[in-house]
């Protein structure tokens, strides 16, 4: 099996894949997998062979997932691995942009001409005056992964935290700290909170969720901390509420051309998930990933295909994914039967347009019968896996 390397993985996850059965590089024409950070996808022409593509990180915008799920690939992410390293740096960025250490810093920098710069240091530190982060209210959009230890910590610093998502997930809600309040209509966030941090996937529902009119809702001086996507934000309004001083600050992970000149802006080179702890996590998991499917057909952490795990109990596996319609199961039990082939087990589940199956069988199984599977109106791709040791 070969595994196409888009960016830089961390070797603790290549390591992973062993030499007799895997090979990875960043050159291959032709390859199975795709193992990818941010590098993007849209524009990429795939291999024959690719069978599934998994992002070592949380953010799937850079990669077509309709067009995956056509061809039949299945599209993996590391859900939480890079949680705690993003909750460290917005942490961060809230000391940052509140104490007015970037300014603070750069203006030390600039006496370094100058002999007296204790004294100037004296007499200078009024103009870098900026408030505590205790008490001030936090408003959380997006209670996922990071979101909720966003949340979490801020409280534990003091902050009185809002926390705002329609679609929380029972374990995030269960991971809450009881003391954050639960916003019901994201209005309440913009209206009352003095610091909003967004941590929402970036997709066609989410796209310029803050626009102007988020905004000019927003209280005055309200510092934004944006460490999810660019996108999720119009810039034009952004640029013209931090111009008219509406904003106090917007801190940013995903900096852009027109950002780098305005006042109170500071961007930093997406560094959330750049921690060796989270760089290996991410490149685990993502392997791991990766490896199950190639070698036993098990999805795990999908997010265009349903979770489908069976621990392999027979010689042949087939794996099938096809759209989620009527009657797509029964004809290829039908097809098996009719060859004499005996199923020993089966498990499939569907997933909005598309469901996955997993078939075994101790008999054996020609190619021309799996041709002639392939053929059936509804079904996207069909693969045999073969245990010579169960
Ligand atoms: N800066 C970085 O390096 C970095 C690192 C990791 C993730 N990210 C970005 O952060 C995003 C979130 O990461 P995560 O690991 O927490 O993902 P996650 O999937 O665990 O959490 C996302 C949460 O957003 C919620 N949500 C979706 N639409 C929403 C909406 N309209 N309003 C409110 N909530 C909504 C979901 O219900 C989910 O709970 C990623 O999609 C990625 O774009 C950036
Ligand atoms: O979505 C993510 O996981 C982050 O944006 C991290 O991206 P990176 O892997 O390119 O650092």
């Amino acid at each position: 099996m070969r595994v196409k390397l888009l960016n830089k993985i961390s070797l603790h996850g290549l390591k992973r894949f062993d030499a007799e059965g895997y090979l990875y590089g960043e050159e291959f024409e032709e390859y199975d997998a795709i193992l990818v950070r941010s590098a993007k996808l849209h524009d990429m022409s795939f291999s024959k062979e690719l069978k599934c593509i998994a992002r070592a990180g949380a953010g799937v915008n850079n990669i077509p997932l309709d067009r995956c799920s056509e061809e039949g690939i299945v599209v993996f992410n590391t859900p939480g691995a890079n949680a705690n390293a993003v909750k460290e740096l917005v942490i961060a960025g809230l000391l940052l942009s509140a104490r007015k250490l970037v300014q603070g810093i750069n203006w030390v920098k600039s006496l370094c001409e100058e002999d007296d710069v204790a004294q100037l240091v004296e007499k200078g530190k009024a103009n870098f005056v900026g408030p505590e982060i205790a008490g001030k209210k936090l408003g959380v959009i997006g209670l996922g992964a990071i979101g909720v230890k966003v949340a979490n910590a801020a409280a534990a610093l003091d902050m009185e935290v809002y926390g705002y998502d329609p679609y929380i997930s029972v374990q995030a809600a269960w991971t809450l700290k009881a003391r954050i309040h639960h916003v019901k209509n994201v209005r309440q966030i913009f209206e009352e909170c003095d610091y909003i941090t967004l941590h929402v996937p970036c997709n066609e529902h989410t796209k310029g969720m803050i626009d102007a009119q988020a905004l000019s809702s927003m209280k005055e001086n309200v510092r934004l901390f944006n460490f999810a996507r660019g996108e999720l934000v119009d810039e034009n309004a952004l640029i013209e509420a931090l111009q008219a001083e509406k904003l106090a600050a917007y801190v940013t992970d995903f900096p852009s051309k027109h950002l780098l000149t305005v006042e109170r802006v500071i961007a930093l080179p997406h560094l959330g998930a750049s921690t060796p702890e989270s760089e290996d996590n991410c490149a685990l998991m993502a392997a791991d990933e990766i490896i199950e499917y190639l070698q036993y057909g098990n999805i795990k952490n999908s997010v265009n295909m349903p979770e489908v795990q069976m621990p392999q109990e027979a010689k042949y596996r087939i794996c099938i994914i096809n759209k989620n319609i009527p009657d797509m199961i029964s004809s290829v039990a039908a097809k098996l039967s009719a060859e004499g082939i005996n199923i020993e087990n089966m498990v499939s589940k569907g997933r909005g347009d598309y469901a996955y199956t997993i078939l075994e069988t101790n008999d054996e199984i020609s190619l021309e019968l799996l041709e002639r599977m392939r053929q059936r109106e509804g079904i996207v791709r069909v693969r045999i896996i073969v245990q010579d040791h169960v």
